[in-house]
């Protein structure tokens, strides 16, 4: 097993669906080198997803041998689909490169905060249900992808107060460049911290 090191960081990702949150980080994942850690989902590819790039899509038989395995560090269901990230993937990135990123609801962001602590920074990212709703709907989502994803709003929403920073998302440029700045402080304080 990898042993963290001091000053390896785990970005992740959280808000409600639409908020942004992958369109910022991959953006932000460019501009600091970063890679994502990606989902195992026991749910259907969307069109345009790719497997291996968006998630691992998998079966749910095959789901449940990982999970038998513990190969999961935090394994949720949403929506009738199974989600999880595999531990080795997380400590395989930190190894290699000192800082990775995820994309995650609450729940998953709870755990790995509950797990690795102060090497977690929680970016929150929001804007208001209409907003979320028209960008989902532009995307090309599903009606029922949207309603359940609105389902979940609120209690989304509800966790920005536990989070370490919050972003209202509706300039994606101003986001990005918001959020770049709030990380190269970590970034900074771990070089001096180094010297
Ligand atoms: N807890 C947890 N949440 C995840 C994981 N992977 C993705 N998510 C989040 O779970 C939700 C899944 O909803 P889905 O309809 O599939 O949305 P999408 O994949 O973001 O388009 C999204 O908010 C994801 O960001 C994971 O491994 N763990
Ligand atoms: N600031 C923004 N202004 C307008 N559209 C945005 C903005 N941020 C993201 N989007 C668009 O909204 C949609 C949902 O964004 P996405 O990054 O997939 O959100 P999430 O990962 O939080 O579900 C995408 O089509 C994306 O291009």
């Amino acid at each position: 097993m990898y042993e963290l090191k001091d000053r390896d960081k785990i970005i992740v990702f959280t808000g409600p669906d639409g908020s942004g949150r992958k369109s910022v980080a991959e953006a932000v994942g460019q501009t600091f080198g970063m890679e994502k850690v990606i989902s195992f989902v026991t749910r259907p590819p969307r069109p345009g997803e790719v497997n291996g790039q968006d998630y691992h899509f998998i079966t749910h038989e095959a789901y449940r041998e990982m999970e038998q395995n513990s190969e999961f560090l935090e394994s949720v269901e949403i929506s009738g689909n199974f989600y999880g990230i595999r531990g080795l993937d997380i400590e395989e990135n930190l190894y290699q490169n000192g800082c990775v990123y995820l994309i995650m609801n609450h729940e998953g962001a709870n755990i790995l905060k509950k797990i690795y602590g102060d090497k977690v920074i929680r970016l929150f990212l929001y804007a208001d249900r209409r907003t979320v709703e028209e960008r989902e709907r532009k995307l090309g989502l599903a009606e029922e992808v949207i309603a359940a994803h609105l389902g979940h709003y609120d209690v989304e929403m509800g966790y920005r107060g536990s989070c370490e920073h919050a972003f209202e998302n509706y300039d994606l440029g101003q986001t990005t460049y918001e959020i770049t700045n709030t990380l190269e402080i970590y970034f900074q304080r771990d070089l001096i911290d180094k010297d």
